[in-house]
């Protein structure tokens, strides 16, 4: 009997070190590869306030998807790129072309998990392989059970900090031919506006990790890291991770190679410090699942937050009383991209000066990053509410003394045009209130 293998594209959008993708070269005789673009589903929709995906994160998607196929046309595959749910065309595939494979990454998402539950129990003789196809570690390697993931990362950092990195691998010599599928592909919009300085796609991936190692930045990352505005104080791989254009492995590859030629010190480390947050978010999703996504996360309290329409949009629009949030929000909303510091203010703000539920930042995020990523997103999100990991007090930022800091000079304030004429949360106007005439006696 034929094998027929369906790799499923999600959240690695390249070839290189893809393990699962040579595992599929080694095991099926046909392979349809297909990738299904992410909508704005009811919940998203709900918290969001969004109808869809930002131009910007769509931009950067479509680029990497397009790069992909052109990866697997080298290989005389083809990528399927289809706009539906993956549940429908996972099975339409299954069913019409009597697949025996299926290989898809170890989802940090709740959603995707769900998919492939649901298709393991539907059809138990195909045989579904998921691997951590975005981590520095396997399961395996973890020093604890999935379900007993230390509470706070400063512990899980010291327990796997001396764990080996295992080497990317290479790209898989040949693929499978692909089946020939009568669905057609949808041609996703390449349009010319050109966001950011980032580019979707593997290749563009790895000609920004080799230019930022080709450059000194490594080596004072510790003490650049927190700048609003300037594109390599920090390292800005995020977008291609979250997408998995370029794998971790590869990028500790690439850091431990700086380190033998420049020396390593404290802020070559706080880059390797900084991924294991990334690592540490990915095993919190795969632990807690829909917990991600509750008010009180997990943590036993929901926090004493609400919903008020007017102040989230004035916090999504850069309108709020607060010049260094509105230059973070507008930057956001003109690029896809924020720095960490930027996240922190905004998302403190939301939390504590608006008093807003959490979720409808993280969903607001979730819709413009282009460096969403699930686990990370809503983990950090959590984590500064209150109600993720490591909860210990409040997580509120002085935005002043933030200023003060990160902005003496008003510079990225200004470009972003932060300063508006707002100046309280909530608008007060006398003709709102309904004052009726004195009744007369
Ligand atoms: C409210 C909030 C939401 C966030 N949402 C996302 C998200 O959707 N996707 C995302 O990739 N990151 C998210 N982060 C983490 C962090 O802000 C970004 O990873 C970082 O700003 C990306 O820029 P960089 O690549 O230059 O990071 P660098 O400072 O250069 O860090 C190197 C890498 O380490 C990882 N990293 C750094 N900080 C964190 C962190 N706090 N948590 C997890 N990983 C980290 C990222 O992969 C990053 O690319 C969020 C942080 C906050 C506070």
């Amino acid at each position: 009997m034929k094998r027929i293998g369906v790799y499923w594209f999600t959240h690695d959008l390249r070839v290189n070190d893809n393990q699962l993708l040579h595992k599929a070269a080694q095991e099926v005789d046909e392979l349809i590869c297909v990738y299904c673009v992410p909508k704005v589903g009811a919940y998203l929709q709900r918290f969001s306030q969004q109808s869809q995906l930002s131009s910007a994160r769509q931009h950067f998607l479509h680029q990497s998807v397009h790069d992909l196929a052109l990866s697997l046309k080298r290989y005389d595959q083809t990528l399927l790129v289809i706009e539906r749910s993956p549940i429908t065309v996972l099975k339409h595939l299954i069913e019409a072309h009597h697949v025996t494979h299926l290989y898809c990454d170890q989802f940090a998402g709740y959603d995707e998990q769900q998919v492939c539950q649901h298709l393991a129990q539907d059809y138990p003789s195909v045989s579904v392989s998921q691997l951590p196809n975005n981590t520095l570690f396997d399961e395996s390697q973890l020093p604890c059970q999935l379900h007993h993931l230390p509470s706070t990362f400063s512990q899980f950092r010291r327990e796997v900090e001396s764990l080996e990195i295992m080497l990317p691998c290479s790209r898989p010599v040949q693929l499978p031919p692909p089946e020939p599928v009568p669905l057609s592909s949808v041609h996703l919009s390449l349009s010319n506006t050109e966001h950011t300085l980032f580019k979707g796609g593997e290749q563009a991936a790895i000609a920004h990790c080799q230019h930022y190692f080709s450059t000194q930045a490594a080596s004072c990352y510790k003490e650049t890291r927190n700048a609003l505005d300037e594109p390599l104080s920090s390292t800005k791989f995020s977008p291609w991770l979250a997408l998995g254009c370029v794998s971790p492995k590869t990028i500790i590859a690439m850091l431990r190679h700086y380190e033998q030629q420049h020396g390593q010190n404290e802020s070559t480390y706080w880059i390797q410090f900084e991924l294991l947050w990334r690592e540490y978010f990915y095993w919190y999703a795969r632990c807690y699942q829909t917990k991600l996504f509750q008010f009180a996360g997990i943590s036993k309290h929901r926090p004493l937050t609400s919903f008020y329409a007017s102040r989230f949009r004035q916090w999504q629009q850069g309108h709020t009383p607060y010049p260094i949030v509105n230059a973070c929000m507008k930057q956001l909303n003109a690029t896809g991209y924020m720095s960490n510091r930027g996240r922190q203010l905004v998302a403190s703000c939301l939390i504590h000066e608006l008093q807003l539920d959490w979720r409808y930042g993280a969903a607001y995020f979730e819709t413009q990053l282009i460096d969403y990523d699930v686990a990370s997103n809503w983990g950090n999100w959590q984590y500064l509410a209150g109600v993720g990991a490591d909860q210990r007090g409040s997580r509120q930022f002085n935005l002043d003394k933030q200023t003060e800091m990160y902005d003496p000079q008003q510079s990225f304030i200004n470009r972003w045009q932060g300063n508006t004429t707002t100046t309280s949360i909530d608008h007060v106007d006398m003709a709102d209130w309904p004052i009726m005439p004195k009744e007369k006696s």
